[in-house]
Parts: structure tokens; sequence; C-alpha cells
């Protein structure tokens, strides 16, 4: 889906060129659920803007969808394939209602109007909005409005979802809806990259890819990351309750796929 091979990005500061993205390879593949973490500041953000094509990569190579990014008419249509989900959706929503915001997306698809309001009636059912169809979206809450825009990508087919931080404002509540939702979406074969700065987060996903200034330090399993790398110390990560009872399990003896990473892993275990 992702295959980007020493990817760099830079942006003009004055006569500098500030080096963001400084030689990123990682290959994701159809279906798969990667977490992607690091800093603020490190490059999360310009490196996936960069996979659905609004920023264009200074060097290396990139494939997204199977379109070469280093073309810009390959940027245009990537986004069709590739769409991002924010923290704050606000800037995303164009229609005053949830139900203008899907049928938006879905202009100029030369669907009949029939096959139109089905669609929009299916996917805002998807995301749990179908009552609010008609509502102002002033009157959304944070989680409803990152949910109407899984609506919008939902509508367009999108192949993969980029959520880029998208818990980070919500209450738990809020947290668990989203999560859930791109829980079911990744089982129904939608391709995830979830952006996040939450240890828990990162324990549940499948794979862990870890930025730092520019670079992609780390990228493989979460057990490997939390118990038998230096990473989470060397980067300063407050460590969950979790992974520091698995730590004291690990001191013991305890093999490493036996360590847990969930609360229901460590209740299995104990
Ligand atoms: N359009 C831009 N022009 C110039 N500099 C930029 C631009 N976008 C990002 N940067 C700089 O690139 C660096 C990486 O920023 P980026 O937003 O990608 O990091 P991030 O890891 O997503 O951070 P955060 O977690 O705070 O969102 C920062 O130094 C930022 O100031």
């Amino acid at each position: 889906m992702i295959r980007a091979e020493h990817l760099t990005l830079s942006f003009r500061d004055g006569q500098r060129r500030l080096p963001v993205l400084q030689g990123i390879s990682i290959h994701i593949k159809r279906g798969e659920w990667v977490a992607l973490t690091g800093a603020n500041g490190c490059g999360k953000s310009s490196l996936i803007r960069t996979f659905n094509g609004l920023n264009i990569p200074t060097g290396g190579s990139l494939s997204a969808a199977g379109l070469d990014l280093r073309s810009s008419d390959n940027r245009a249509a990537v986004k069709r394939h590739i769409q991002l989900v924010f923290q704050n959706p606000e800037a995303q929503t164009v229609g005053s209602t949830p139900f203008e915001d899907v049928a938006f997306g879905l202009e100029n698809r030369g669907l009949s109007r029939s096959v139109m309001l089905a669609k929009i009636e299916h996917v805002l059912g998807q995301v749990g909005l179908a009552h609010k169809a008609g509502a102002d979206v002033s009157t959304l809450s944070g989680g409803e409005r990152q949910r109407l825009a899984v609506a919008c990508c939902l509508a367009l087919d999108t192949e993969m979802i980029i959520f880029d931080e998208v818990t980070s404002m919500l209450d738990p509540a809020g947290r668990r809806d989203i999560l859930e939702l791109a829980r079911q979406l990744w089982a129904q074969g939608t391709t995830v990259l979830w952006v996040t700065q939450r240890m828990e987060e990162l324990a549940e996903s499948p794979r862990v890819a870890v930025m730092e200034q520019g670079k992609m330090l780390y990228d493989g399993d979460p057990r490997t990351l939390f118990y038998a790398s230096k990473l989470p110390e060397a980067l300063g990560w407050p460590s969950a309750p979790v992974i520091r009872i698995g730590r004291l399990l690990r001191d013991k003896g305890w093999s490493l796929d036996s360590l847990p990473l969930t609360e229901r892993e460590l209740e299995a275990a104990l």
C-alpha cells in the first residue's frame, strides 16, 4: 500500500532548508495496522501528509496505492485511495450537516440520486451518526466530527485511513468509540496507519514504527520494543502499568512471548 525508500523532505526556512524527513524507508502492506509514534516535531505529520500527496518529497522514492508520488498527477489521485482523519477535524468539514458533508465528497462521482442517498445513509450508520444526519455540524462533539470524517472516507471507498492523533483530545468514551470504529474497518480490510503518543495504543498495535528527528528508529512488534529494546527508556517514555509489571516478570525470567502488553493479557498471564 505504501512503499517509501530513503524518503527525504525539507521545507524552506528563509535561506536555509529545514530537513524534516531524513531517509525514511517503510513498507506498509494492504490490510495492515501500523501505529506511528514519536515526539512532537519529529516529522510524523510531515510523513503522513507526504503519503497523502500533500507534501512533495525532496528525494528518495515513494509509492502509495500503486502510484508513484514523485508525479504531481499521482499526488492528486492518491487522495482517492488514502485519506487522513485529523485530531481536530473542523478543517475537514465542508457541509453544514453530516448529510451534506458526506454528499459533498460524492458529487462529481456520477451517482444517481437514489444510490447517493443510500450510500450516505449507509456510511453515517456505519459510524453511528445516522440519527445526526441533519444536525448542524457545529453541534457535533469532537469525537462525532472525527466519525463524520471517517464516514466521508467510507463513502469514497478509501483503501487506507491515516488517523493523526485522533484520541489525543477525546474523553475516554470518545477514544474508545473511534478506536473501535478503526478496528472494525481494519477487520473489514481497510489499511490503518494510527498516529499516537499513547503507550497503551502502541502496545495494542501489531506493528509499531517510532520516529525521531526525521528518522525511523524502530519498526517492529511492540513486545520487542517494550521488553527487549532500550528505546522506551532512551526516549523517556512513561511506562504503562501493564508494561511495568511485565518488566518485573521479565526480570524474573519470563520468556518474551509470555510478557503482557494489555490488561487482558496480564490477567490471562497471572
Ligand atoms: N509547512 C511547513 N513549513 C515549514 N516547516 C514545517 C512545515 N510543516 C512542518 N514543519 C516543521 O517540520 C518539523 C516536523 O513537524 P511535524 O508537524 O511533521 O512533526 P510532528 O511529529 O507531527 O509533530 P506533532 O506531534 O507536534 O504534531 C517541525 O520542525 C515543524 O516546525
